[in-house]
């Protein structure tokens, strides 16, 4: 019997290259997103790989339409293995200008959302005994970045909830485990190099070539770079990992 992941986020971007490589590993996947006819469309390339899927449109800062998206999983698939937290959004400010405003927005999405997601799939998972947390850190987890500054307060917390996490629900047979991308082609480093031109005095697509140039490997990466590593975080292979926040990002950081 296939094994059930749900990604969160997964309409585009790392989400969906990460609920496509679960697929192709084998799992039937549940695509979660605020985007409906995002989420419809990658359960239906899911769907066309051979494995189930289920479209769950719903926003991971709201706490009761999270234990209502796991509801949906369980009640379709009878159970949920991997829970993949990666919806996630970016702001680009200066700290000195971010608004209280800015604050609850990215806060709600990125930290309440991700220990949202994890309360929801401990319960189910507690039940089977067994279970895999991944959730979205950065490497803006590890090392803040100017003009990211509450952006990177909410990975480093995502980070800390981890570390918290994976001591708490190990008697339960759950591990927890954080991925730490780079800079990754996606659109949300469009938004970010769009925002960060005026405050650096930089053109269209400068502010992404001028982050690039600290990777290691010489090249942007891809969101499937990081749906691989995702997929050994959601394989047996990484049981006795837990509380970890690896970087994948080509060698930017070093620690
Ligand atoms: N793109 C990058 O360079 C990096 C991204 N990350 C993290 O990886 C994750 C995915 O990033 P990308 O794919 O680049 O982002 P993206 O902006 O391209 O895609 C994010 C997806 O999440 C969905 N979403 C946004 N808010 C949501 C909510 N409240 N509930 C449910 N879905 C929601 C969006 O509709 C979208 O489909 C995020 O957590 C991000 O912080 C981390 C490091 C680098
Ligand atoms: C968006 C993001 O996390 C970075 C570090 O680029």
């Amino acid at each position: 019997m296939s094994k059930v992941a749900l990604v969160t986020g997964a309409g585009r971007g790392i989400g969906r290259a990460i609920a496509l490589r679960l697929a192709r590993d084998g799992f039937n996947v549940c695509v979660n997103d605020i985007n409906g006819e995002a989420a419809n469309a990658v359960a239906e390339e899911i769907e066309q790989l051979g494995q189930s899927s289920l479209a769950v449109i719903a926003d991971v800062s709201n706490r009761e339409a999270v234990f209502s998206m796991v509801d949906k999983v369980v009640k379709k698939f009878n159970r949920l293995d991997v829970m993949v937290s990666n919806a996630g959004i970016a702001q680009v400010k200066l700290l000195t200008e971010v608004t209280p405003e800015d604050l609850d927005r990215i806060f709600k999405v990125n930290v309440y959302g991700v220990i949202y997601c994890l309360q929801a799939a401990a319960k189910q998972m507690e039940k089977q005994g067994k279970g895999k947390i991944i959730n979205a850190a950065s490497i803006a987890g590890h090392q803040g970045f100017k003009l990211l500054g509450h952006y990177s307060a909410t990975k480093f917390a995502v980070i800390g909830i981890t570390q918290s996490a994976a001591q708490e629900l190990a008697p339960k047979g759950i591990t927890v485990n954080a991925y730490c991308p780079g800079i990754v082609d996606t659109d949300m480093w469009e938004l970010i190099d769009e925002k960060m031109g005026p405050y650096l005095g930089l053109e269209k697509g400068e502010s992404m070539k001028k982050f690039s140039e600290l990777i290691t490997l010489g090249r942007i990466q891809k969101p499937e770079d990081v749906a691989n590593f995702v997929s050994f975080l959601a394989s047996t292979d990484s049981d006795y990992m837990t509380g970890q926040s690896i970087n994948i990002d080509g060698g930017v950081l070093f620690s």
